[in-house]
């Protein structure tokens, strides 16, 4: 954590150098009263370990507890990937205690960010596949970098693995059940005008994301709290509910699918691809 070194050593290390033992994973910043940012900051790919996705949960958990606040915006500190999705290290040969743990926390982040009393705009500026369309869909908007080269969806298949059945669900209840079935079979990434066309994403731009994004959040925060929270609830309830009750089920299915030998094989290679690429 960055708050274990010295004062002078966090003035002089440029945050580049720091290694993610040493970061703090998320940034939280005010640009106004009524508004949060919360950066997402673990080089080289936000991808979401156990101890990321833990801090994003305290993140967003600090920032609700301030009830002048309204909106959050998430964003990514790398100018090109907003999130690579789960980290794939935390599945190659792990030890179980870890895995179940570290799928835990994968569903208390989804419930989290899906059920927060806060309105949330995803400012997509960069690739955002697998768990990264994830932490896009459990926000309420979703405005994305109208960069051809970007891409977003759910690619799990590619690796050799299924989204879970709650991510199934959020991703049909977001783009329709047809384009899913498809998307999830393919392992489709989409690209930034072909996410628009789906619904995947609610806006394109051109200019910095992170511009348009505080505009979306300013008009999101300017609703009156009770009514947009009941209606959030009514719509998001239902799969909220069914995961909770479901949990260590999900635990059970995700931990026996990982450990088995076919898929261990398939994310060496996946990695393997990835490094040397
Ligand atoms: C009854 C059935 C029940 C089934 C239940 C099973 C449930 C299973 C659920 C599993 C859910 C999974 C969701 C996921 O999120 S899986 C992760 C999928 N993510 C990806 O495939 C993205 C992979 N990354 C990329 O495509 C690219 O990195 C990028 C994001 C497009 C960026 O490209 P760029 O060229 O800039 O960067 P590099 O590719 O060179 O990457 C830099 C280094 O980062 C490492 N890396 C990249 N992504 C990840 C990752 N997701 N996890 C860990 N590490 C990652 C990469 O290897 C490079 O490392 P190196 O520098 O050491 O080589």
């Amino acid at each position: 954590m960055l708050s274990r070194l010295s004062p002078l050593a966090q003035r002089t290390i440029s945050p580049r150098l720091l290694s993610n033992a040493q970061r703090t994973l998320v940034n939280i910043s005010y640009p106004s009263p009524k508004i949060a940012v919360l950066e997402l900051d673990r080089p080289p790919v936000n991808s979401l370990s156990l101890e990321m996705s833990a801090k994003i949960v305290e993140s967003i958990k600090e920032i609700e507890s301030n009830p002048e606040v309204q909106a959050m915006v998430l964003k990514s500190s790398n100018p090109k990937i907003f999130s690579a999705g789960l980290d794939i290290t935390e599945m190659n040969r792990p030890t179980v205690a870890r895995l179940e743990d570290f799928w835990r926390n994968i569903q208390t982040l989804f419930l989290t960010l899906y059920s927060t009393r806060l309105s949330t705009i995803a400012s997509i500026d960069g690739h955002s596949p697998a768990g990264g369309c994830l932490l896009a869909m459990s926000c309420d908007y979703r405005i994305m970098s109208a960069t051809p080269s970007y891409k977003i969806g759910l690619n799990e298949t590619k690796l050799g693995i299924a989204a879970p059945y709650w991510l199934k669900d959020l991703f049909v209840t977001t783009i329709g059940y047809r384009e899913a079935e498809v998307g999830l079979a393919l392992g489709k990434l989409y690209s930034p005008k072909e996410a628009l066309e789906i619904k995947l994403v609610d806006e394109l731009v051109d200019s910095p994301v992170i511009d348009v994004a505080l505009k979306r959040a300013d008009e999101w925060a300017s609703i009156p709290e009770k009514g947009r929270v009941a209606s959030k609830v009514m719509l998001r309830g239902a799969m909220i509910q069914d995961l909770e009750e479901k949990r260590e089920m999900d635990v059970g299915w995700f931990r026996d699918f990982i450990m088995e030998e076919g898929v261990q094989k398939g994310i060496e290679g996946y990695l393997k691809n990835l490094s040397k690429k």
